[in-house]
């Protein structure tokens, strides 16, 4: 049986939840259950703290863990990214008040606050910055206005939290995260259980990202009409009962959907018609 390690709250807890129930798998009801077992899948889900989760991984007693790039990354356990899941994207950056740092250089004998005093600690050293770290648990915009430190370094989404705290980027990007799954580094990730595990969250993000798309259009068209939807291996085209049409059916992507819609249709194409998918094994 499978043992995989799920975030128990958090921005990634509710979408990995979600993911996994798409997948197929059986979800907690409630917030408070620690462990519930899958039988029909044969997996066992841990409700864990998403900072913890990669640490537990890289101990092999969980096969598999859904965490945050970043805090994979900080944590430094012994646990390797395996598959991205394109939920809960943000970078991480410094920051401070406008006109205090103007560039990385300026960070010299200043404080850096911070929840990921893994990552701000490496990225220093890899620029040969000499400054000091204080370890707060969150809500670390406010920091800098309680005297606690000149910059911050911390997820950003949107960028709503730091204008609120009055705060401004400095840098590029330290890091670009989203929700990942994590192995065990080293481990065998070819396992069939694990494969079987990665192909079905593969299936939702395919399924979340493509649309079918059905259209009809003249043969002397369809050379044309294919180079719009060359689909994931190739288009499946259909004679029609009247003479000189075909049906042609492809996946393609969904936010570019509409866009090829009206180039179909530029080129005679017509009965264009989009289906969502719900479920897919590539
Ligand atoms: N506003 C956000 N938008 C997108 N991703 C975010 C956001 N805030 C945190 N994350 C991501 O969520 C993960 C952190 O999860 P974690 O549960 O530790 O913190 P959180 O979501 O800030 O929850 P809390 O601080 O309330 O415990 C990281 O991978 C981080 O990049
Ligand atoms: O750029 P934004 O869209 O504003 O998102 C980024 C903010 O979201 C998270 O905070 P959270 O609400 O989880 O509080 P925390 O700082 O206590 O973790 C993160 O720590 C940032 O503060
Ligand atoms: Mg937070």
């Amino acid at each position: 049986m499978l043992r995989i390690a799920v975030p128990n709250k958090g921005s990634l807890a509710g979408p990995a939840a979600e993911m996994l129930h798409e997948a197929g798998y059986r979800q907690r009801r409630e917030s408070k259950e620690l462990r519930i077992v899958d039988p029909a899948n044969e997996v066992e889900f841990f409700y864990l703290r998403p900072r913890d989760i990669a640490i537990y991984v890289a101990t092999g007693r969980l096969d598999i863990g859904i965490t945050g790039r970043d805090l994979l990354i900080d944590s430094g356990a012994g646990a390797e990214e395996i598959l991205p899941l394109g939920f809960a994207r943000s970078t991480f950056r410094y920051a401070a008040k406008p006109g205090t740092v103007d560039d990385i250089t300026d960070l010299n004998g200043k404080t850096v606050a911070t929840s990921y005093e893994g990552i701000v600690a490496k990225h220093l050293a890899d620029a040969g910055i000499d400054a000091s770290i204080v370890h707060l648990d969150g809500a670390v915009e406010t920091a800098i206005e309680l005297g606690v430190a000149e910059v911050v370094a911390d997820v950003v989404e949107t960028g709503t939290s730091l204008r609120n705290a009055g705060l401004e980027v400095v840098g590029e990007p330290i890091m670009k995260s989203e929700a990942v799954v994590v192995r065990r580094t080293g481990a065998d990730a070819e396992e069939p259980e694990v494969q079987r595990f990665l192909r079905r969250l593969q299936g939702v993000l395919v399924a979340r990202t493509y649309v079918m798309m059905d259209y009809d259009c003249r043969v002397e068209q369809l050379e044309k009409a294919v180079a719009l939807t060359p689909g994931l291996e190739s288009p499946t085209v259909s004679p029609l009962h009247n003479e000189g049409w075909v049906a042609v059916r492809a996946m393609v992507p969904a936010d570019e959907a509409q866009r090829i819609m009206d180039d179909l249709y530029g080129i005679g194409a017509r009965a264009i018609l989009t289906t969502a998918i719900h479920a897919c094994r590539l």
